[in-house]
C-alpha cells in the first residue's frame, strides 16, 4: 500500500512539493494509525514545523517553531536512524524529559531527514495515546521509504535551485561588461528597446547621450594598457554614482559609454553632463584630468502613434554620434545636442 501511494504522490508533482508532502504525511498517519504527523526542519536550536497534518483540536501549524531541546527529535537525531517508542512516559530517555512534560505524547515514530549527508530535520508521527501494539519492522520499513522519498525530492529541489542560481549568474555575466561591471552593449540595447516600447505609449521625453573619453589612446600609450583599464573602471564607477537610479548607463564599446535618461528636460540633462565632467576630472590619469566629449540627442513621444524601436534607436544613435563628432572637432571636453527628428513617430 505504501509503495502504491508513494507512486501516486510522485506522479502528483504538478500539484507542488507541499501538496505531495501533505499527502505523504497523511499516508503515514493512516499507515501507523496515529494523530499528528510533522516534517520538521532543524536549524541550531530551532525546531521548525515545515509541514504538519493533525486534528483541528491540536494547535499546531506549519511555520510554528520551538526550541529543539523541547522536541522529541533530539532522540531521533541521536539514534541517527529510525526510532519507534510505544510508550514514551515509560522510557528512561524521554520519560522525565521536559518535552514529554510539555506535550505528553506517548506514541512516537520518527526518522532523521538528510540532504547531501546533512541532517535537515525529521519526519515524525505521534499521538497522546500509548501505541496499542509493538511497532514492527514493516512500520520502520515504511517510515524509511517515506524518508527516502523526501530526501530525494529535497536533493532534487536543491540541485534545481543551484542550477537556477548558476543560470542567473551566467545571465548576469552575458549581460555585463567585465571591466566596468556596467551593462554591455547587448544589454544596453535590450533595455532601451523595451523602454521605447513602454515610453512611446504615452507622452514622454528623455535623452540619449553618447560619451567618449578624450585622447584615451594617449593615456594608454603613456601609462600602459593596464592603467587605461583602471581609468575605464573609474569612469564606470563615476557614471554609476552620478546618475539617478532610474537612469541607465552602459559600456557602448572601447572608451565609449551610452546614457539613457528618461523624463528629463534640457536643463536637467545639461546638469547631469556637467556633473559627469566634474567627476571624470577627479580621476587620476597623470598630470592631466580625464575629460570626455558628449553627444546628446533629445527625444519625445506623443503617445499617439506607433513607433519602431529599432528605427528609433538607429535615429537617436546616429544623431547623438553626429553631436559627439561635433563636440570632438570643436575642441573636446564639451557636449553638443540636437533634437530627434520626426521619424520617431510613424504612421502604422
Ligand atoms: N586600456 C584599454 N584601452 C582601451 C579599451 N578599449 C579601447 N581602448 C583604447 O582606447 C583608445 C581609443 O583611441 P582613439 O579611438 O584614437 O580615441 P582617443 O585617443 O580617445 O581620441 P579622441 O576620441 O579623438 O579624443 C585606443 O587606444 C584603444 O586601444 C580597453 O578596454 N582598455
Amino acid at each position: 500500500m505504501v509503495i502504491r501511494r508513494i507512486y501516486q504522490i510522485t506522479n502528483d508533482y504538478e500539484k507542488g512539493l507541499d501538496h505531495q508532502i501533505h499527502e505523504l504525511i497523511r499516508m503515514g498517519l493512516e499507515r501507523f494509525n496515529l494523530d499528528i504527523g510533522i516534517l520538521s526542519l532543524i536549524d541550531g536550536n530551532t525546531y521548525l514545523v515545515r509541514n504538519v497534518v493533525c486534528p483541528e483540536s491540536v494547535p499546531l501549524n506549519a511555520g510554528d517553531s520551538f526550541s529543539y531541546d523541547l522536541s522529541y527529535c533530539w532522540v531521533t537525531l541521536e539514534a541517527d536512524g529510525p526510532i519507534a517508542i510505544e510508550n514514551v512516559g515509560e522510557t528512561e530517555l524521554l520519560g522525565n524529559h521536559p518535552a514529554y512534560k510539555e506535550f505528553g505524547l506517548e506514541s512516537y515514530i520518527g526518522i532523521p531527514i538528510r540532504v547531501n549527508n546533512k541532517v535537515q530535520g525529521t519526519l515524525n508521527f505521534t499521538s497522546p495515546e500509548p501505541y496499542p501494539r509493538k511497532f514492527r519492522e514493516i512500520d520502520i520499513d515504511s517510515l524509511c521509504l517515506m524518508a527516502s522519498w523526501l530526501e530525494v525530492e529535497f536533493a532534487r529541489k536543491l540541485q534545481q535551485e543551484e542550477l537556477e542560481n548558476l543560470n542567473a549568474k551566467l545571465e548576469a555575466l552575458v549581460r555585463s561588461d567585465p571591466l566596468t561591471g556596467l551593462p554591455n552593449r547587448r544589454h544596453l540595447f535590450e533595455h532601451i528597446d523595451s523602454r521605447i516600447n513602454n515610453l512611446s505609449r504615452k507622452a514622454s521625453k528623455g535623452a540619449m547621450v553618447l560619451l567618449d573619453l578624450d585622447h584615451f589612446k594617449q593615456i594608454n600609450d603613456t601609462f600602459g594598457h593596464q592603467f587605461g583599464d583602471k581609468v575605464l573602471e573609474g569612469v564606470g564607477n563615476a557614471l554609476k554614482t552620478v546618475l539617478r537610479n532610474y537612469d541607465f548607463v552602459g559600456r557602448y564599446g572601447g572608451e565609449e559609454f551610452l546614457l539613457w535618461l528618461e523624463d528629463v528636460d534640457v536643463e536637467q540633462v545639461e546638469r547631469v553632463c556637467k556633473r559627469i565632467q566634474l567627476s571624470l576630472n577627479a580621476i587620476e590619469a597623470g598630470s592631466k584630468p580625464v575629460t570626455a566629449s558628449m553627444g546628446i540627442c533629445y527625444f519625445a513621444f506623443d503617445g499617439k502613434e506607433r513607433v519602431n524601436p529599432e528605427r528609433v534607436i538607429a535615429n537617436l544613435v546616429s544623431r547623438a554620434d553626429r553631436m559627439l563628432y561635433q563636440a570632438k572637432s570643436s575642441g573636446r571636453n564639451r557636449f553638443e545636442s540636437i533634437d530627434s527628428d520626426t521619424l520617431l513617430q510613424e504612421p502604422a
